[in-house]
């Protein structure tokens, strides 16, 4: 593929058919930060909690109003091309979940050209880890990541943990619009301030690290989403990812894909908050919904225990 072209399907704005690519960025941007400012004054927060050492190290921690023994966690990682974005817009998720009795934490890491592709992967894991040891009692840690943050996601359910002090037990993941092979983007224009050799790609290439990713998350539940409209390539990321097609619904892009998702009157509200445990049961109703849904488009699920 001509380098022009490999640009134009490595540019999601460039997809939707709701708006033009400037106006589609910042109405995503404008909808992530008014999500986040409500999720912050519903929420009790525990914002810029240190996972490591680093500034950029930080994460917040989105806790529902009321007590529950069984309490599960989902970790958000925000998109944004590793080069956009930050944990200030990300608490979105947090509106319809913790309504449910669910804790939402949105991870920051450093995005390029601060951070590089080696470290926001390292980050986004010890992140991980971090949560666990904070919150040992938790019945069910989940990951969510839209874009570059489901390339992280799944970065982190391909990880060698005998590395790190503990195993952490990754109950479901929430995988939307990703990128799971690095290699096509490295002569793009989302390189440039990433500066990845063919080196760093490959060791950050999901699509790579299937073997340990089977190995290390064999009991999680993968649910891998992508919208109609996000591009050819994008949408090649996905099938080929998990090499597992459903069926086509219509009408979501790149941006709404990730927006319509937390929008509790859509699916949360079907939740059976009885039936546990509690967020696989929401995960799974969220793919129902957008197995459903005129809103999302194609659905992958599997479950690679099969
Ligand atoms: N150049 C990219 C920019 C992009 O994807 C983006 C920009 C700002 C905030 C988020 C973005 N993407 C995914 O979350 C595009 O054309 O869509």
């Amino acid at each position: 593929m001509k380098k022009e072209e490999l640009e134009r399907q490595y540019s999601p704005s460039r997809w939707s058919r709701r708006m033009s690519a400037d106006d589609v960025i910042k109405a995503h941007v404008k909808a992530l930060k008014e999500g986040t400012e409500q999720a912050r004054s519903v929420a009790q927060t525990l914002l810029n909690v240190p996972y490591g050492e680093g500034d950029g190290e930080k994460l917040d921690v989105y806790i529902p109003n009321i007590n529950s023994l069984d309490v599960h966690l989902v970790v958000y990682i925000h998109g944004g091309y590793w080069q956009f974005l930050s944990k200030e817009e990300s608490g979105f998720m947090a509106v319809p979940l913790v309504d449910k009795g669910v804790v939402v934490v949105a991870v920051g890491y450093d995005i390029a050209p601060k951070g590089n592709m080696d470290l926001m992967v390292s980050q986004v894991r010890r992140s991980i880890v971090s949560v666990i040891q904070q919150y040992s009692h938790i019945s069910g840690l989940y990951l969510c990541g839209h874009s570059a943050g489901a390339h992280l996601a799944a970065m982190v359910l391909s990880t060698d943990w005998s590395q790190y002090s503990i195993t952490p037990q990754i109950k479901g993941a929430f995988l939307v619009s990703g990128i799971y092979d690095l290699l096509p983007i490295l002569s793009t224009y989302v390189n440039e301030p990433l500066k990845m050799t063919e080196e760093v790609a490959v060791r950050n290439s999901p699509s790579k690290l299937v073997p340990q990713l089977k190995l290390s998350s064999s009991s999680c539940q993968i649910v891998v989403a992508v919208a109609e409209n996000d591009s050819p390539e994008f949408r090649k990321q996905s099938e080929e990812f998990y090499k597992v097609s459903t069926h086509d619904v219509a009408n979501t892009d790149h941006f709404s894909i990730i927006e319509k998702l937390v929008d509790g009157e859509y699916h949360l509200t079907k939740v059976n908050m009885q039936t546990k445990p509690k967020l696989l049961k929401m995960i799974m109703n969220v793919s129902a919904f957008i197995y459903h849904s005129p809103c999302l488009s194609k659905l992958y699920e599997i479950n690679i225990l099969y």
